[in-house]
């Protein structure tokens, strides 16, 4: 009832039917809504990949679960343990995977009985985790390590079938996030419970590095390293479930944020690891110096963060020089070369974004059209040359009289515009007084040139083209009425009425 409140208020688009269902539908359209409302916000078929990855890893847990619980029932233990020697994955655990995976992929059907079975399955997993730690914490046993026998038994400190501290944290960790999804909220909390996940996780990892070293640590040789990967996986699963909301909103962005995101998260996260790992195994195995493979492994990690950073460096190089090649073309595009001021397609450009302003914000602007006087008559008796540099004087009156947010425009031929921000009429007449002003004071090589004015103030409602006409009936009055004259939209209106 709450999330179909939240739609009403338009804090989240309606599910669409037949789309993949929900949530993973709703993730889509919430995809297409943002891209809509802001073009750039989310990559639609990147989106679709997260959601794809979604749904394998949930495939994966229960293949991996069911191959492991086979291996226990057939005491195929290696099936458990991936390398040979190796921790196994307890079948309690195996159980843990398999109803997590069950959740992440009832959680991507629509269907109310599928996100029910999705609740059930993820309540199911934090009570698993929950119980194991409880045998921990009080030494009980609730009979749930007793699937089947168990080879590691004594080699790890631990009741033999009992899967491992971090590994039932790591479950409840996981039940709480299907939780949270199944109710739709909190979602900062979900993301802060998957990077806890993938903390014990790389936990995990690194006692595999600690087992490959030949050295075991009482905390870090407890998690198998299946059971790590998994966990990971997990957490990553259920992340890009939502790809479009928490922290995986930056990697699924049409921008450079989210390039950078999608292409550095996950090797600057495993290859540093990897890295000490590798050289580590290379040093047991060829017998080199502990120190040179510490240098080898720190050479590789600084050279691959320096080829990262690298790679960031020339991307942002890359976009600026082509935002500054943008920049000039735009500037050509929308500049008048004779004047200098910008041209019809500015002008259109800035008219609108001032109407935009004066609908949501109600900001007040107002639009003086200048119209040179027997400009004609000037043309046929100095020439066209003369008449040039009429229109570029006019120009310089303009941008002289005009404050910084002001914007002037060669509108056409010898017609001038200027939009006003924040200025109503008074304000705008004042203008136009000063622009008369220059136009009587400056001193024309060829004798007067005079102007006249047309003023509006843009009215709530109202298009550019009837703000326009507006100005420009007033500007026809001042015309009409002997020239050099400055005329209000608003007074005639007045006298009109
Ligand atoms: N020199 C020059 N003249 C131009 C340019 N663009 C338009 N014109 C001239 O501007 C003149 C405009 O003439 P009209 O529209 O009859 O207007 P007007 O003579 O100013 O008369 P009113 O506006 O009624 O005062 C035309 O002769 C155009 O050739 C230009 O870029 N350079």
């Amino acid at each position: 009832m709450k999330a179909a409140a939240r739609r009403l208020k338009g804090h989240e688009p309606p599910c669409p039917q037949g789309v993949g269902g929900c949530p993973g539908g709703t993730r889509l359209a919430r995809c297409d809504a943002a891209r809509a409302s802001r073009p750039g916000r989310c990559n639609a078929d990147v989106v679709r990949h997260f959601l794809v990855f979604s749904r394998v890893v949930g495939l994966l847990l229960i293949g991996v679960a069911l191959s492991v619980l086979l291996g226990w029932s057939r005491g195929l233990v290696m099936l458990a343990a991936v390398v040979p020697g190796q921790v196994t994955m307890k079948p309690s655990a195996a159980i843990g995977f398999l109803i997590a995976g069950g959740a992440l992929l009832l959680a991507h059907h629509g269907g109310r009985a599928a996100r029910a079975g999705s609740t059930v399955c993820s309540v199911s997993l934090l009570l698993l985790g929950a119980a194991v730690l409880v045998q921990y914490l009080w030494g009980a046993d609730l009979g749930i390590d007793h699937l089947f026998p168990d080879p590691d038994a004594g080699r790890l400190g631990r009741p033999p079938g009992r899967m491992a501290e971090l590994a039932a944290v790591g479950f409840m960790l996981l039940g709480g996030i299907g939780l949270l999804m199944a109710v739709d909220r909190w979602l900062w909390l979900r993301d802060f419970l998957a990077l806890g996940v993938i903390a014990i996780a790389m936990v995990g990892l690194a006692s595999y590095g600690v087992t490959l070293a030949g050295q075991r640590g009482e905390l870090f040789s407890h998690l198998p390293i299946l059971t790590a990967v998994l966990l990971l996986l997990g957490a990553l699963g259920w992340m890009s479930a939502t790809p479009t909301v928490g922290l995986t909103r930056v990697a699924t962005a049409d921008s450079l944020g989210g390039v950078l995101a999608r292409r550095l998260l996950l090797p600057s996260l495993l290859l540093p690891a990897a890295f000490s790992f590798a050289f580590k195994a290379l040093q047991l195995r060829s017998g080199v110096s502990d120190a040179f493979a510490l240098a080898l492994a720190a050479l590789f990690t600084g050279g691959t963060v320096a080829c990262l950073i690298w790679w960031v460096a020339a991307l942002l190089d890359r976009i600026e020089r082509h935002r500054d090649e943008f920049k000039v073309l735009r500037d050509h595009a929308t500049t008048d070369t004779l004047t200098g001021l910008i041209n019809r397609r500015g002008f259109d450009a800035a008219i609108s974004e001032l109407l935009r302003r004066k609908k949501h914000f109600g900001m007040p602007f107002s639009l003086l059209l200048v119209d040179l006087d027997s400009f004609k008559n000037y043309n046929d008796r100095f020439g066209h040359l003369a008449g040039d540099e009429v229109l570029q004087r006019t120009g310089r009156i303009l941008r002289d009289v005009m404050r910084p947010l002001d914007v002037a425009a060669r509108y056409g031929g010898e017609e001038f515009a200027v939009l006003l921000p924040e200025a109503g009429i008074t304000a705008a007449a004042a203008v136009a007084t000063r622009i008369a002003e220059k136009f009587h004071g400056d001193g024309w090589p060829n004798g007067p040139v005079t102007a006249s004015i047309g003023v509006a103030e843009a009215m709530s409602g109202e298009t550019a083209s009837e703000l326009i006409a507006r100005a420009d009936g007033a500007l026809y009055e001042g015309k009409r009425t002997g020239r050099d004259r400055i005329v209000l939209a608003e007074a005639m209106r007045k006298s009109a009425a």
